[in-house]
Order: structure tokens, then C-alpha cells, then sequence
């Protein structure tokens, strides 16, 4: 009896090394083909911050995650939606939002320069919108602080929370003209990505279009409400990551913004088989840092073939209301 014990605590122990030996070999073949390529793989940093009212403060937030993401290594740092400025109105949103040549994303240029990052600044409030209104506006800038990519929300969150408050963007807010906007940084990060904002989230047509498209990534920057957070956030990218077979990139808003507003947090990598990489919890300012295997992205959608599988007829029952 104890001899069979402890012959199969060596076959635990025989099948634990040899675990470990697979590991340590897909690992060297991982490091290998990504020293073949001439560049390890791309690191990109996923930023949490509680902005308020202050735009000051807000941005010494944002430097200190630039301070951080540099020093880890990333190439690219996500800032979360209303990144520069958190309102306690829609007037006060509006009376503060600024054109993205302006001197407020001028100091988030500076930043990029300064730490020569990327940034991903991801809802800015963009004076301007037809209605005397914003665009919640997703700006990509390089590490000259040059804008290489704009997007503007899409799917606004005019909803009465169950178990919260009353939200109404479209108050604030004109929503831009349905289009999936690809940042091809091949050549400077290493990969593909797509913007999206927020609320976007819970509508996967964007996310399949953006997949279709090539990204490797899809950055989702948000401010998600505590109670529709603790319901949905991690099941939503996980999901979105799962149908789109990308990595996820979800920035995130947490705390107290106001008297009124608290945001869920959680800053999330996920990636495409939709396993949470990284998970920044509640603290803020922070970040967690990924590094994104684009060889997995390319096998699992070799393996599961997702796209060439979808049905045209089947995504036009979608345009109909029976
Ligand atoms: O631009 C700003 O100032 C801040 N913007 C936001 O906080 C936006 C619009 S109110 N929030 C969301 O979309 C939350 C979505 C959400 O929580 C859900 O889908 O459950």
C-alpha cells in the first residue's frame, strides 16, 4: 500500500516536471521565434485613474502611469474613458471640452514625448459636435504625441441603471457615424488594434467588424457604473474577446469621481482564448502591464476559423425586426 503511494506520488511528481519542461519549452520556442523576428513580444500597459473635476490632477495621474508604463517596458499606454476630466453635468462637460488640436491633449502630447510612449486617450470630451454638444472622442497618439487615430463613440449610455442612477450621454454628447477604425502599428508596436469606447462594449457587431478587420487587440477605455460593473464588466470582455478571438485592452475609471459618480475599476487584459491576463482591482492611479502573443492570436483563429464560419444570412436577421 505505501510502496503504491509512493509510486504514484512519482508519477505526480514525474508528470509535474514534465509539465513544467513542456512550459519551459514552449516558453523558449515563444522567446526564439520572437528573437527570429527581430523583437520580443509587444508589451502594452492598461491604465486605471480616478479623474474628477480637476483637470490638474488628472494629469498627474496620467504622468505618473506614463512613469510607470516606460519603466516596465510598455510601448503603449491605455488611458480609461473621461481620462482629462470627469463633470458632475452635462453642461459642465460640455462648458469644458476643448478641439483635439487644443492645449489640453497638447499636455497629453507632452506626456508621449516626454516618456515616448503611445497613448491611447480614451474619451476625451471634443468640442465642436452638430447640437452644441461633444463627441466622447478616442484618440491615438505616437510617441511624437502626433494623432495617428480618432474614433468617436458610437453607442451612448442614455440608461437608468438598475440599481443606480439615471445616465443620459446623448445630453452631453453626439454620438459619431458608425465606422471601425483600425490602427495598423505593425511597423512601431508590432500589432494591430481597433477603438472602441465604453458602452460599446454590449454591442458585438462592432467588435466582429473590428476582428474582420485585422486587429490582433481592441482597446475598450471606460468609466463602467459600479452596479452594471459588478453584473457584467469581466463577462462582457471576456466575451467580446472570446467571439473576436483578440486581446482586450479595457482601461478603467475607479472610485469616486463626485457626489454623484463611482466607477467600477477592474482594468482588465484579457486575452483571446478569453482567460483574464491581468486585472488591476480597485487601486487608481494604476496599471498592469501584458504582453501580447500574437502567435496565440493567429492559432487559435487558425484553429477555430470563427470569421469564415460566420453566415451573411445569418447577420442579416440582425437588420430585421421580424
Ligand atoms: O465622458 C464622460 O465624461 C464619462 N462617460 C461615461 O462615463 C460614459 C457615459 S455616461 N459611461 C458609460 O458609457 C458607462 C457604461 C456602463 O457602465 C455600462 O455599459 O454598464
Amino acid at each position: 500500500m505505501r510502496g503504491a503511494v509512493r509510486r504514484l506520488t512519482r508519477v505526480a511528481a514525474l508528470h509535474r516536471a514534465l509539465t513544467r519542461s513542456t512550459a519551459l519549452q514552449h516558453a523558449a520556442r515563444r522567446a526564439s521565434m520572437a528573437a527570429a523576428a527581430g523583437k520580443a513580444l509587444p508589451r502594452v500597459a492598461v491604465g486605471q485613474l480616478n479623474s474628477t473635476g480637476d483637470h490638474a490632477a488628472n494629469l498627474a495621474q496620467a504622468e505618473k502611469l506614463c512613469a510607470a508604463a516606460a519603466a516596465a517596458g510598455a510601448n503603449l499606454l491605455c488611458l480609461p474613458e473621461a481620462f482629462s476630466f470627469i463633470g458632475a453635468s452635462p453642461q459642465e462637460t460640455i462648458s469644458q471640452a476643448e478641439a483635439l488640436d487644443g492645449p489640453r491633449l497638447e499636455q497629453y502630447r507632452t506626456l508621449a514625448r516626454r516618456h515616448g510612449l503611445w497613448l491611447s486617450l480614451g474619451g476625451f470630451h471634443e468640442a465642436g459636435a452638430p447640437g452644441n454638444r461633444v463627441h466622447n472622442t478616442h484618440v491615438v497618439v505616437d510617441a511624437a504625441g502626433a494623432t495617428v487615430a480618432e474614433y468617436r463613440k458610437i453607442h451612448l449610455f442614455d440608461v437608468d441603471v438598475p440599481g443606480g442612477a439615471t445616465l443620459l450621454e446623448s445630453k452631453s454628447t453626439t454620438p459619431g457615424k458608425a465606422e471601425a477604425v483600425v490602427v495598423d502599428a505593425r511597423d512601431q508596436l508590432g500589432f494591430t488594434f481597433g477603438l472602441t469606447t465604453c458602452y460599446d462594449v454590449r454591442f458585438p457587431e462592432l467588435y466582429v467588424a473590428l476582428a474582420r478587420r485585422g486587429c490582433d487587440a481592441i482597446l475598450v477605455p471606460s468609466a463602467f457604473t459600479v452596479p452594471t460593473g459588478e453584473a457584467h464588466w469581466h463577462l462582457l470582455l471576456r466575451a467580446r474577446a472570446v467571439e473576436s478571438q483578440s486581446y482586450i485592452l479595457a482601461a478603467a475609471q475607479s472610485g469616486a469621481h463626485n457626489e454623484k459618480r463611482r466607477s467600477y475599476g477592474h482594468a482588465l487584459a484579457v486575452d483571446p482564448w478569453g482567460v483574464v491576463v491581468a486585472d488591476a482591482g480597485d487601486a487608481a492611479p494604476s496599471l498592469v502591464t501584458v504582453d501580447l502573443d500574437l502567435e496565440k492570436v493567429r492559432s487559435i483563429r487558425e484553429k477555430m476559423p470563427i470569421q469564415a464560419h460566420r453566415r451573411r444570412d445569418v447577420v442579416e436577421l440582425l437588420l430585421d425586426d421580424g
